[in-house]
């Protein structure tokens, strides 16, 4: 086992080994820096978490070079989605390859592009695996307990404990290195240590369990069912096993103990699935596998390293931005990190995909004065890919998740929408599947849902059915329609509004560390778990507010105005190897 004492000081020390982690030790080590990996137990995690990964995440890997991670582990290629329902279903298949295209990832036959689906922990040893081939990377099995800080407040190293300490070696350990990266996950202890008190807002738990041969509808595709109790996902994490999660909304789950959850999952949940499935899921159950949560936790991104008070730390991957887990997302995210960051920073074995070319030399790690701008950097070229996936997940998950008539009414266009092919399924999975960095066209998206939602409403019977009705409405009724218009397209708004200016917030490193009430966005849950602000004030001062910043911005600091206008406009394609 590494010794506390024995190895030279390190250049950077890396708080976790899980996905992100264990990626960016590998391309820092790659670039040339000594790395000190510290976890609290490298044996196989087995979890509930980070099991499918996109297109987008395939693509980062094979930037790093670490494609390979993916084989050997059993996993299952995803060539898209399939949506269902009620009695209905629609494909969402991912997009064609586009031959010029930086950083491609893996292509199926018929040239589409691909994401893979595995267990958890087998994808996590696999990176560990390669991580720890890496000849100046030090692993130490140990839990990190503090950060060490010098007389400026500065961190300078952390403090540890050994999970099983060499021989002739204090149980305790100081680690010092000019940089430490924090990537300890969602339930970090760390995460406020660059400067930001923004905690993370819990709408729903996802509860899981593992079928073993489940028929499923659509092999190979993510299975999204929008039952009437929250999004149920399913998808095959090996030859002969398939995850199911059940969104649970609320921050608490209910009782396991008095069998309060195995009830809602057995006469809520099973009889809205897909019928070839029910009977799978009930041996299951009926087998007494242990349900299994994991907390959906939102954490909207920060500028770092700004402020005097957060020098010598960067944190990264869940521990520094958290979205619902219901478009997968999350890896990513935190894979293309590790790949700007590493470029940031200087010395990346790769040529950048944007900024200069060849890579930058590596930076000086113990003068922040050249990491504050790198951070900068850092923060910009993340912010295309990220706030596309926070903000569908976010948004899709209040459409999705939540018991609203006028969301019925979205939910409905939304498939609708889906069900009309082309570029309505084309541009939607590019943005989920990590392919188009492109916020813009996100909104634009998710506005022709709310436009043709409302059309549907004046054009099909459908949603008249409850009341005992299937003609289309007269027009005597239309008076009421446009009302109920309105209201669906100001439901449009508090959905999408408040995440877009919660991304948009998070580009101004002084608004960063004001402490918020928990929801990052000013909005507040209802039953359902939809964010709502209750109010025209707040979706108006948003606007207000994202147009003050951007003749604030553009008065006091050029840099920030001309990012957030490319951001929106002209989003930085590049960013994540799409042309
Ligand atoms: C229910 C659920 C389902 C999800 N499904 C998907 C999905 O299908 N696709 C997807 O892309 N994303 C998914 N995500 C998100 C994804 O799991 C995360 O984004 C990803 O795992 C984040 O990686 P990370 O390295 O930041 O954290 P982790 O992978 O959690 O790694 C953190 C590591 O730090 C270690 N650690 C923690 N504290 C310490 C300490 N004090 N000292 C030493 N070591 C420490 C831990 O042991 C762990 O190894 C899901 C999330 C949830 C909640």
């Amino acid at each position: 086992m590494t010794s506390a004492t024995s190895s030279n000081r390190p250049d950077i020390v890396v708080v976790g080994a899980g996905i992100v982690g264990s990626a960016l030790a590998y391309s820092l080590a790659k670039s040339g820096r000594k790395v000190a990996l510290l976890e609290r137990d490298f044996d196989e995690p087995d979890r509930i978490v980070g099991e499918l990964l996109q297109p987008g995440g395939v693509r980062a890997l094979s930037r790093m070079g670490i494609v390979d991670t993916l084989e050997n582990i059993d996993a299952v290629p995803v060539e898209g989605y399939h949506v269902f329902y009620g009695p209905r279903s629609v494909p969402i298949p991912y997009p064609q390859e586009k031959s010029d295209e930086a950083g491609r990832g893996v292509v199926s036959k018929s040239g589409k592009v691909e994401g893979r689906s595995f267990h958890h922990g087998k994808f996590v040893q696999s990176l560990r695996k390669k991580v720890l081939g890496q000849q100046n990377v030090t692993p130490y099995e140990a839990t990190v307990r503090d950060l060490l800080k010098d007389r400026e407040g500065k961190v300078v190293g952390v403090s540890a404990t050994w999970k099983k300490a060499p021989e002739g070696e204090a149980e305790a350990f100081d680690l010092r290195a000019p940089l430490t990266i924090v990537a300890d996950g969602c339930f970090s202890k760390f995460r406020r240590t660059h400067g930001s008190s923004i905690q993370p807002m819990v709408r729903s738990n996802f509860v899981g369990l593992e079928l073993h041969d489940a028929p499923l509808p659509a092999p190979h595709h993510g299975h999204v069912v929008l039952s009437k109790h929250g999004p149920v996902l399913l998808y095959q994490i090996g030859t002969h096993s398939t995850r199911i999660l059940i969104d649970v909304a609320g921050e608490k789950l209910p009782s396991v103990a008095k069998g309060d959850l195995q009830k809602h999952v057995n006469e809520n949940v099973i009889p809205q699935l897909p019928e070839q499935l029910r009977e799978c899921v009930q041996a299951e159950m009926a087998k007494g596998q242990r349900l299994r949560s994991m907390p959906n936790s939102f954490l909207p991104p920060s500028m770092q390293g700004q402020s005097d008070s957060a020098k010598g730390v960067i944190v990264v991957g869940d521990a520094m931005n958290m979205r619902h887990p219901l478009t997968g997302g999350g890896m990513t995210v935190g894979l293309w990190d590790a790949v700007h960051l590493t470029e940031a920073l200087g010395g990346s074995h790769w040529a950048p995909l944007s900024g200069p070319n060849p890579p930058r030399a590596p930076l000086d790690l113990s003068n922040w004065s050249s990491i504050r701008p790198a951070l900068r950097s850092w923060h910009w070229s993340r912010k295309g890919l990220s706030s596309v996936i926070n903000i569908l997940a976010q948004a899709l998950y209040s459409l999705f998740g939540a018991d609203d008539a006028n969301l019925e009414v979205l939910r409905e266009g939304c498939f609708k929408y889906f069900e009309m092919g082309g570029e309505c399924v084309n541009g939607p999975v590019s943005l989920l599947s990590g392919l188009a960095p492109k916020p813009m066209l996100l909104v634009g998206h998710f506005f022709a849902v709310a436009v043709y939602s409302i059309y549907a409403l004046f054009a099909h019977p459908k949603f008249y059915e409850a009341e005992g009705r299937t003609r289309k409405p007269g027009l005597l009724e239309w008076p009421g329609l446009v009302w109920r218009s309105i209201m669906v397209f100001y439901t449009a708004c508090i959905v999408l509004l408040p995440v877009v200016f919660t991304e948009m917030k998070s580009n101004i490193p002084r608004l960063n560390p004001v402490a918020s009430t928990g929801t990052g966005n000013g909005g507040k849950l209802n039953k359902g778990g939809l964010v709502r602000t209750d109010n025209f004030a707040l979706v108006s001062a948003s606007i207000l507010i994202v147009a003050t910043v951007m003749v604030w911005g553009n008065a006091r600091d050029p840099g920030t105005a001309r990012n957030l206008s490319n951001w929106l406009v002209f989003p930085k394609v590049a960013a994540a190897g799409t042309s």
